[in-house]
């Protein structure tokens, strides 16, 4: 194979205002050797991180098509170009992020902290609505010329159309998701190369402080507002992958990931850097039954586990 010398933008680090440091030379000198980085360079992927999930995704058969998936901390949007692959043409992905990227073709957003209430009310409010940011009206046209029940059926609200469609109502988007993935990481800010962010390239935050109990801790946060999400969304059978950072509260995550699905594995994908103490949580099959407020009064130390 012919040595890739010149990486994409995307694939790339913003360099600082007064050219490449030191420390973005070795950044792209390393992304450069890394097979993983060529391989999504090869297959069109935003970043690196699609490979994660394809492989995850052949080991634990996370996905198939038609399903609805929400994708929280997607950008840059490789996992959703992964997501998107497999669950066309019917299927519906809705990505989460704080920052501002653009969505692979197909795919819906919001842009705001998940972890913030009104954001997340917006996130029910998308998977309430049946056609989940499908085009309504686009029969309309059809031959440039309207039939009556497509106008009738473009003007019914989406209340009104779920009813017809022969109660599928999910009240608040209640249990309507088939996999939620959250690749979230406490981001810190950057402070150069802002000036050269665009929607396709977006200004990314760091993914790590390099503090290690930080960086797990907030990892941890992540996650357990991303599980309490799912119990409220995720259809029973549904599938839940979580990124953390190792650390002592591991445990709980875990024990808590155990009473609300049937299997829970650690994975670590071979293009997760081995020198990051980067994981993830597969878990699969929510249970059909499951208590919110015993699972989060779950005991906090591993001492109180055992
Ligand atoms: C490692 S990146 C995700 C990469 C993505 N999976 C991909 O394949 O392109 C982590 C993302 O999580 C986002 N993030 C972190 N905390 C968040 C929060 N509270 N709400 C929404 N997004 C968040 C960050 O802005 C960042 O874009």
């Amino acid at each position: 194979m012919r040595p890739i010398t010149k990486l994409p933008r995307l694939l790339r680090p913003a360099p600082s205002r007064h050219g490449s440091s030191a420390s973005s030379e070795r950044w792209t000198a390393r992304a450069t050797r890394d097979p993983f980085t060529k391989e999504a360079q090869l297959k069109g992927y935003k970043s690196r991180a699609a490979m994660k999930l394809i492989e995850m995704n052949q080991k634990h058969k996370l996905f198939s098509a038609g399903m609805t998936v929400v994708d929280l901390g997607y950008a840059p949007g490789s996992w959703m170009q992964v997501a998107l692959e497999n669950i066309a043409p019917r299927g519906r992905i809705l990505g989460v992020d704080i920052i501002p990227a653009l969505p692979a073709r197909g795919a819906s957003t919001i842009q705001g902290n998940f972890t913030c209430p009104g954001v997340q009310a917006s996130i029910r409010r998308f998977l309430s609505d049946p056609e989940r940011g499908r085009l309504r009206n686009s029969q309309i046209f059809r031959d440039g010329e309207a039939a009556e029940e497509d106008v009738q059926e473009a003007s019914r609200g989406y209340i009104e159309r779920e009813r017809m469609l022969g109660g599928e109502a999910h009240g608040e988007g209640h249990a309507s998701v088939d996999v939620v993935l959250s690749d979230m990481s406490e981001p810190w800010p950057i402070v150069e190369g802002m000036w050269k962010a665009s929607l396709s390239a977006p200004y990314r935050m760091m993914n790590t402080s390099g503090i290690r109990v930080r960086d797990h801790v907030g990892s941890i946060d992540l996650c357990n507002a991303a599980l309490l999400f799912c119990i409220d969304v995720l259809k029973p059978g549904g599938s839940f992958v979580c990124k953390f950072y190792q650390g002592p509260e591991d445990r709980l995550l875990r024990n808590r990931l155990d009473a609300v699905f049937e299997r829970v594995v650690q994975d670590k994908p071979l293009a997760s850097r081995q020198e990051s103490r980067e994981n993830y949580f597969v878990a699969l099959r929510r249970r059909a039954r499951v208590d919110k407020a015993e699972v989060m009064k779950m005991p906090w130390t591993d001492e109180a586990v055992e």
